[in-house]
């Protein structure tokens, strides 16, 4: 099957327990082009992986939207959801036991995978062993193997293996090099890299920065929201739809929250942040906060924004388009 893109559009998604409701994720603006490859980052409750259950239609949205290719994940019907999920999206859930049948070999788990699924377009399913193949394990004697006696990158690889079964056009992995060493990592790597290249969308989320150094693009989410880019290891803060941009943590840090800024458009078509000591006391100890030199990104085009920046927190609006990107001062 051809790469499947994504495109979420302020995308809420609510966990609704008895009394209350969590937030997990409080209106994601993001684009996956097909055939992408990228990884999710954020600290450990930000919402990565609801990101990745609505992305696999196992989570309907709230509020907002989100398209997996032009399937419409808040309107789709139950059926067009378990359709997509058999033939257009492949998912590896964290830990790479939960995605295997432990009495089966390599071979049968994709096999049963392909059962289980669905071959796009009604075709023929593709050999195991071409899957295998991808992700390095189409060796005859661990084909056979069953997952217990397969190393643990061997696992993870299998885990992946699986999810491609049916030839998706995106894949979603959740943390599938966590507890790997070093040398299993790569491994892993290799064959997400080998699956991108085969023509499928990878998505990964990840804790892990080696990796997400590793994916052409990486997409940080912080309370529920895109908080930060990363494009060829140059980071850009991102401008989001309400013009507010997460200030990225070590910014943070000298900037804390409540803390008055003035945003000062400059005349080259940059700006300033200019922190105050107190809205009624602006002009007495305001600095102004050095800035650097960044090109920004509208729809993957590059365009030069000046030779400063803002960097501001919420409740600030720039009034610059939604998607700019911004790098950091560093
Ligand atoms: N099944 C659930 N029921 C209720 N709240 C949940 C559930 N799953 C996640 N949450 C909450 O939703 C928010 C986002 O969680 P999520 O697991 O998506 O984050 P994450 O970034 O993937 O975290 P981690 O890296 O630790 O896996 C957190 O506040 C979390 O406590």
């Amino acid at each position: 099957m051809a790469a499947i893109g994504v495109s979420c559009r302020g995308l809420v998604s609510i966990y609704r327990l008895e009394g209350y409701d969590v937030v997990a994720l409080a209106g994601v603006d993001l684009d996956i082009a097909p055939g992408e490859s990228v990884a999710l980052l954020g600290p450990s409750g930000s919402g990565k992986s609801t990101l990745l259950s609505v992305l696999a239609g196992l989570m309907r949205p709230a509020a907002g939207r989100a398209y997996v290719g032009d399937v419409d994940l808040a309107k789709a019907s139950e059926a067009d959801l378990a359709r997509m999920r058999a033939s257009d999206v492949g998912v590896a859930l964290q830990g790479a036991r939960r995605n295997l049948l432990p009495y089966l070999s390599a071979e049968q788990n994709v096999r049963f995978a392909q059962r289980a699924g669905r071959s796009p377009d009604g075709l023929k399913p593709t050999a195991p062993r071409e899957i295998l193949s991808l992700v390095g394990l189409a060796v005859r004697g661990r084909m056979r193997l069953k997952p217990g006696a397969l190393t643990p990158g061997e696992r993870q690889r299998l885990a992946l293996a699986v999810a491609l079964a049916n030839r998706p056009g995106l894949l979603l992995a959740d943390e599938p090099t966590s507890q790997l060493d070093t040398g299993a990592r790569d491994e892993v790597l290799a064959a997400l890299e080998a699956v991108r290249r085969f023509g499928t969308t990878v998505v990964v989320v990840t804790h892990d920065p080696d990796v997400g150094s590793r994916m052409a693009r990486t997409v940080t989410i912080r309370d529920g929201r895109v908080g930060g880019e990363g494009h060829s290891g140059e980071e850009f803060a991102v401008v989001g739809r309400d013009g507010s941009v997460h200030l990225p943590p070590d910014v943070l840090e000298a900037l804390p929250p409540g803390t008055y800024l003035r945003v000062e458009l400059q005349p080259d078509g940059s700006a300033l942040l200019v922190p105050a000591v107190s809205p009624a006391n602006s002009s007495n100890g305001a600095t102004t906060v050095p800035v650097s030199s960044v090109p920004s990104q509208w729809n993957g085009a590059t365009r030069s924004v000046g030779s400063s920046v803002p960097i501001v927190g919420d409740g600030v609006h720039l009034g610059r388009r939604p998607g700019d990107y911004y790098g950091e001062d560093r």
